[in-house]
Parts: C-alpha cells; structure tokens; sequence
C-alpha cells in the first residue's frame, strides 16, 4: 500500500492531489445531510421488479458536484440501484487519484451498506462503447428495465461518436467583450478583487459549445437505451441546467454556455413528448442554484458571486444533495412535479429571490481587494475549493499518512 502524508498543493482553484480520508468523509457527510425520506416518500416498487429491488436509475457524471449528489439523494431517499458512469483518472506512484475517483470508492460502500447494488464506471459517457456497456449490464444485470436517468456531466471537451469530429466548449459572452469583478487568492491565500475581461465568442465557439454541453449527448443516451428497448412504463429522465444572476448573466445564460443550456432544455421538451407517446414517461430539466464545484469555479466572476452569495444567505444556501432529494421526490411522485412556464423544475428559488439578488448586487458593487473580508464569505468559499479535494474537512486527521491507491468499485473502462 503507498501510504503518504499528504498536504495541498495547487494553482489557483486547481489541486495536484486529492485527500482519500477526505473525500471519503465528505461523501459520508453527504449522506448524513441527506434527508430521509418522508413516510410518504417511500419509494415506489416499479412493476415487475424484485420486490424490496428498488427502481433502476443511470446517474451520468456521479462522481461530482451535482451528479455525486443525485447518486447519494437517489440511494438513500429514493431507494435506486443501478449504474453510475463518470470519468476519472487512476492513482499513479507519483499522483493520487482524482477526487472523483475517491468519492466514488465511497459512494460504493455507502451503497453496499444500504444494500443497494450500484454498478460504477469509469469512462468516457460520450462514447457509444460506454453507452453500449450501460445497455448490457442493464439488460443482464438490472432486468432489462431502465426507471430513471439523470443527466449531470459537464466536460470540456467532446467526440462525436458519429463523425468523430472534437468539439471543445468556451465560456465567452456573445456579441461583445464582458468585463466582470472576479475572485482570486495570492500562494498566501489572501484574497484579491480584480477585473478580467472576456472577449466575445468567435468562428464557431457557440456551435462547439452547444455540441459539448447542450442536449445531443443526452439525447444519444435515450436514443439508445431506447433502440435497445431498455426503458421501463413510466420512464423519468433529467439533465441538470442553470439560470443564475444577472450580475453573471453575460458570461453564462446569456453567453456561449447559456446557448448550450437552451439548447438543454429545448432536447428535454422534444425527449418529453417523445417519451410520453412511447413509453408514458416524461423528460425535464432541472435548474439548479450556484454551488461551488471543479466546473463552476472555472467560470470568471463566479467565485466572487458565490462567495458573496453565502455571505447573504449563510445556512439558507441550499446545498446540492439538498435540492437533489427535491428533485427525486418529483420524479419518483413522492410529491407534485412543480414545473415552470418552460417545462422546468426549479430548485434555484432560494438563489434568484428579488431580496436575495439586491442583496448580493449590492455587495457586488461594494467588492474591492480591501472590502471583500467584510462582504464575502471568503472562509467558506475558500474551505469549499479545497473540500472539492478532500482537504479542510472537518474531523479528518492531515497529519496521518493515507494509502492513496485505493481501487476503483468495479470495472473500468
Ligand atoms: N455548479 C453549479 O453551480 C451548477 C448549478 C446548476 C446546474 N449545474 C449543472 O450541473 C451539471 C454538473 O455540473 P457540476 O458543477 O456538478 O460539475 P462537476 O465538475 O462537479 O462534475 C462533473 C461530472 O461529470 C463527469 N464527467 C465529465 N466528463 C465526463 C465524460 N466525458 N464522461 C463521463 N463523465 C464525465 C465528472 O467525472 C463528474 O462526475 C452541469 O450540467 C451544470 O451545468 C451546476
């Protein structure tokens, strides 16, 4: 076992290494947060599976940020078993596994004592060689009958299996440059208010974007579990969307990333009416509030709104696996499914009321090198991107040494 103390070592909101101890106890942390279900929330056997089997769900980006959340909402309120897909990287002698890779381990012993029988895979979801692997453990191994799938990737770069073309997606705004306040931390950890400009997309950025992160891949997915005639009677499907402030608007729903997000929720209207007719299911988007995650800390400005966001609203920033178990107990019909004017479930209330936007716009306009300690709350934000590696988690021993190859829960791709 290659055991080794270890301590962070990063590039702005990048880690070279990601703490096991750590991430195992976030995930169980999770777990704990996450709410049990309501008696009337238990959930509901699905014709024709084993009794006490619980419904078939595919979580498609598991290991992370919202798609880690859904894997745990779904075990412990919703009662799944089945298949979660992510993409992570090994531990090597020299580097530690990713982080993903280390909450997944947890995950699997989360569901072992739940008793749920939770398959992971490691690879690449755009890829049909994933997708057709899905589709056999399904069929061998679940009954042949997918119940739910929840759709939380969010990648890069991505191949088109069909023509093999690489899309890469940019986070640019659209029309002209954006100028916006963005959070950074010093090697002290000492933070600093600047300004970064954006220039605006170009050539084909939009379109490469929306091949990356709009609806095409997930809609692939249904495609084939469909083709394969692998979707139960009442099949529910979501993929993870988001709106978001104003104050970041230009460089997300409005910019190139916000292109790919419509492009979302136009496939979820499409999928829905086609699944209704055929197998009496329903797809949706789910929009999600802001939350501190390896994708989302990418984004310029969204540090620094996050940061203010939590000075605002302290324990009422409602945490993923939180929102998650909302959401199953929509699909599952533990409660009414609550849709917007567009066929969305809106779980991001909480971040875009009116008194909460003010609030945080007006701290905004105030952040400044020397005033962001009295307007943000930096502890937190800073403790959430080192916690996204397993480090600052509370009750975890960083002075003991730690095996770091620990083995991935399955087979891998
Ligand atoms: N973070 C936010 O503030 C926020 C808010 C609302 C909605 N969302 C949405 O939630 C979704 C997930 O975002 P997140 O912030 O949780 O991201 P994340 O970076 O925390 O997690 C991404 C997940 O996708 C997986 N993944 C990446 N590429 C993959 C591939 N090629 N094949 C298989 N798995 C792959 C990763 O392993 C990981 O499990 C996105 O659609 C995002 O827009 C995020």
């Amino acid at each position: 076992m290659n055991e080794r103390v270890l301590s962070p070592r990063n590039r702005g909101f990048l880690f070279l290494d990601s703490h096991p101890a750590g991430c195992e106890r976030l995930v169980a942390d999770m777990w704990q947060a996450c709410p049990e279900s309501a008696e009337s929330a238990e959930p509901a056997e699905p014709a024709g599976a084993p009794e006490g089997a619980g419904p078939v769900a595919l979580i498609i980006g598991s290991s992370a940020g919202y798609g880690l959340a859904a894997t745990v909402a779904g075990l412990k309120r919703a009662g799944i078993r089945g298949i979660a897909v992510s993409f992570e990287k090994a531990p090597t002698a020299r580097r530690t596994a990713t982080a993903g890779w280390y909450r997944t381990a947890a995950t699997a012993d989360l569901a072992r004592s739940a008793g749920r029988d939770l398959v992971f895979l490691n690879g690449d979801a755009f890829s049909d060689t994933m997708k057709n692997q899905v589709a056999d453990l399904l069929k061998q191994r679940f009954g042949g009958r997918l119940d739910y799938l929840i759709y939380s990737v969010a990648a890069p770069r991505r191949t088109d299996p069909d023509t093999g073309a690489a899309y890469a997606s940019v986070l640019k705004p659209i029309g002209s440059a954006n100028r916006t306040k963005t959070l950074v931390f010093d090697d002290e950890g000492a933070p600093e208010v600047r300004e970064v400009e954006t220039g605006p997309a170009e050539g084909d950025d939009v379109e490469q974007t929306v091949a990356v992160m709009g609806g095409a891949d997930w809609a692939r997915w249904i495609d084939h579990l469909a083709g394969r005639g692998l979707l139960g009677e009442g099949f529910a499907t979501a993929a993870l969307s988001y709106i978001g402030s104003p104050l970041t608007a230009a460089i997300y729903r409005q910019g190139t990333i916000g292109e790919a997000k419509t492009h979302l929720e136009d496939t979820a209207r499409t999928l829905n009416e086609r699944l209704g007719k055929t197998v009496g299911g329903r797809a949706v988007t789910s929009v999600n509030g802001a939350a501190v995650t390896q994708s989302s800390t990418a984004i310029p400005g969204i540090a620094l709104y996050t940061g203010l966001l939590r000075a605002v609203l302290g324990q009422r920033m409602m945490p993923p696996v939180h929102q998650l178990a909302a959401l199953w107990d929509q699909l599952a019909g533990a409660t009414p499914l609550a849709l917007d004017d567009e066929g969305r479930v809106r779980l991001d209330a909480w971040e875009l009321s009116d008194e909460v936007q003010t609030a945080v716009a007006a701290r905004w306009e105030a952040a400044t090198t020397d005033t962001i300690a009295g307007l943000a709350d930096l502890d937190w934000f800073h403790g959430e991107v080192r916690r996204l590696y397993g480090f600052s988690v509370p009750g975890v021993d960083y002075t003991a040494p730690v095996a770091t190859d620990i083995p991935w829960p399955g087979p891998t791709l």
